[in-house]
């Protein structure tokens, strides 16, 4: 009998040296979209989603989480996952039951790449190798985190400006600019939400230019409660280099700048945005919350390492800043080697550790100053949680996912561990030290969880919800466990028929207040809806000057 394929053997390459060679749709046979890492491109919805075991009927609300989903084959064979559009799943829980909403954060790179039913952005944040057609057009593909604020949701990506998007049905509104108050051509997607003010403290890094070539501007934001920019302050780095997360205490603000390094000459050669430097120094930029001047920061210096995300951060009886975030030994980034050295494997990779990392900072030491960690927890993960409302406070407990190398893993039947060997879900306790760890099985791997508040004031009372991948089904559950309790496993698990895509980072929002904002953004709520962008970033119109208008 004629082989399938057989029917088409006229089919046009797919890839010739690296670039994209023809219209079909079809993806590269690359790690990073094979098998687990397969994108799903999928929208849709399920009502009441299968579950196993007993949903607590106390959980109401929406655990929205991200993920990067090529919505088509990148130009370039060797993409990376980090390039992919952002679609956002919300599960939304309500007396024991779970509804499932998936959808595509509508960039302006979404929509141009949907009119023309092909990839037109090249490589990551490299615009140099993107389609002339989309010269002057926001690249970003939101995929790295959202948020809730003031009635909508943020999708945010740390190359450009967040996009607004509606909680209840998943519409994009636009991209959002905080009412023309917040200009600057990035914005990081680890905003800090202080629970005691309402603010949000945000800033971008490499936030001069169009935001994507080598600048070592940084811009830090407070929005206040009522949405009203207080304060910004614009500040140099001594490098251009990626600044992920960071971490803010009642009076600071801390950001951990990794010695990952963009240059422009490369981009301009079409290289990467990123190069690790193994001869660099891992940084710590410190600024004021409020009232900050650009000479204000203070940059303290550690040896070379990889920042992970942040745990806690809060300021002691000393007025010193505890800053908690796991770190690993070497370049986790293994797709961003250093320049002129072929990258590196996933399993070079899974090789790394990734402790938790205390550091005790004086904010008013001297720039250059070097400093060592205060203590090591003794632990190998990432995706660090904490009982949010204690955001600038002292606190005991947090959660990761774990990399437990001892444990079993079924290479047959899943292969190498996509996104990273994340076997093992834990919980942790600074005071005693002690570590409560669950883990799934030999064919699992665990996404970051979220912690959900019980309705109590006792830190970490309540759950923990996280995504479990399993690599040989190809399919994802998502697990409610007692945060308290995380090695006694799950006491429910909710069943999707099918497989997300690896995804980032995600945030539950209780339903009171989703309820609440949804009143006031009415039409003739008190508020009224939200107000997309209307003018296009500076950046933009400075390129418009020169061209001409797109
Ligand atoms: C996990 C870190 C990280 C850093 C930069 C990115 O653009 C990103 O995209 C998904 C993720
Ligand atoms: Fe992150």
């Amino acid at each position: 009998m004629a082989h399938l394929h057989s029917f088409c053997p006229e089919e046009p390459a797919n890839y010739v040296d690296g670039k994209k060679s023809s219209s079909q749709i079809k993806y590269p046979e690359t790690g990073f979209f094979k098998g687990f890492n397969k994108p799903t491109r999928f929208e849709g919805d399920i009502f009441d989603l299968e579950v196993s075991g007993t949903i607590p009927d106390d959980i109401n609300g929406t655990f929205y989480r991200i993920q990067p989903d090529h919505r088509f084959p990148p130009l370039f064979e060797e993409d990376i996952h980090f390039n992919g559009d952002g679609a956002i799943s919300a599960f939304r829980f309500e007396n024991g039951h779970v509804d499932f909403r998936q959808r595509y954060v509508q960039t302006e790179r979404f929509k141009h790449e949907t009119a023309a039913r092909k990839s037109l952005f090249g490589k990551y944040r490299n615009l140099y190798t993107d389609n002339e057609a989309v010269k002057g057009i926001i690249r970003t593909a939101s995929n790295t985190n959202v948020v809730f604020w003031r009635g909508m949701l943020l999708a945010m990506k740390e190359d450009g400006p967040p996009f607004a998007m509606d909680p209840t049905t998943l519409e994009t509104l636009g991209r959002y600019d905080f009412d023309g108050q917040v200009l600057s051509p990035t914005f990081t997607a680890h905003p800090k939400f202080d629970p005691i003010t309402g603010e949000m403290v945000c800033f971008g890094y490499e936030a001069g230019g169009n935001g994507n070539d080598g600048s070592c501007d940084i811009v830090v934001y407070t929005i206040d409660k009522n949405g009203k920019k207080t304060e910004e302050t614009w500040y140099k780095a001594p490098f251009c280099g990626i600044i992920h997360d960071c971490g803010i205490s009642e009076n600071y603000l801390v950001l951990p700048m990794t010695p990952l390094k963009c240059s422009h000459d490369r981009l301009k050669k079409g290289g990467n945005h990123w190069a690790w430097d193994p001869d660099e120094d891992q940084m710590y930029g410190i600024v004021p919350r409020r009232g900050g001047k650009p000479d204000d920061i203070v940059w303290l210096r550690a040896d070379n390492a990889f920042h992970g995300h942040v745990a806690g951060c809060y300021e002691n009886s000393d007025r010193h800043i505890v800053f908690d975030l796991t770190i690993a030994n070497d370049n986790v980034f293994f797709f961003f080697p250093p320049e002129n050295t072929p990258a590196e494997t996933l399993n070079q990779r899974n090789k790394l550790t990734s402790d938790t990392f205390r550091w005790i900072f004086d904010p008013k030491a001297k720039s250059n100053t070097r400093v060592e960690p205060a203590e090591v927890f003794g632990i190998n993960g990432e995706f660090s949680r904490i009982d949010d409302r204690l955001v600038t406070k002292p606190y005991n407990h947090f959660w990761q996912v774990q990399i437990e190398p001892t444990r079993p893993y079924d290479f047959a039947k899943c292969g190498s561990p996509a996104g990273g060997f994340f076997n093992a879900i834990g919980h942790f306790q600074w005071d005693s030290r002690a570590k409560d760890v669950y883990w799934a099985g030999p064919t699992t791997t665990f996404q970051e969880p979220v912690f959900v508040p019980r309705n109590s004031d006792t830190e970490g009372d309540g759950y923990l919800i996280v995504l479990l991948n399993h690599l040989d089904e190809l399919r994802n559950d998502i697990l409610i466990l007692d945060a308290l309790h995380v090695a006694k496993g799950p006491l429910a698990v909710i069943h999707l028929p099918f497989k997300l895509r690896l995804g980032l980072h995600g945030n539950f929002v209780d339903q009171r207040e989703i309820d609440n904002w949804r009143d006031l953004r009415k039409e003739d709520g008190e508020l009224g809806p939200v107000k997309p962008a209307e003018k296009p970033l500076p950046w933009q119109q400075a390129l418009e000057k020169v061209n001409g208008a797109p």
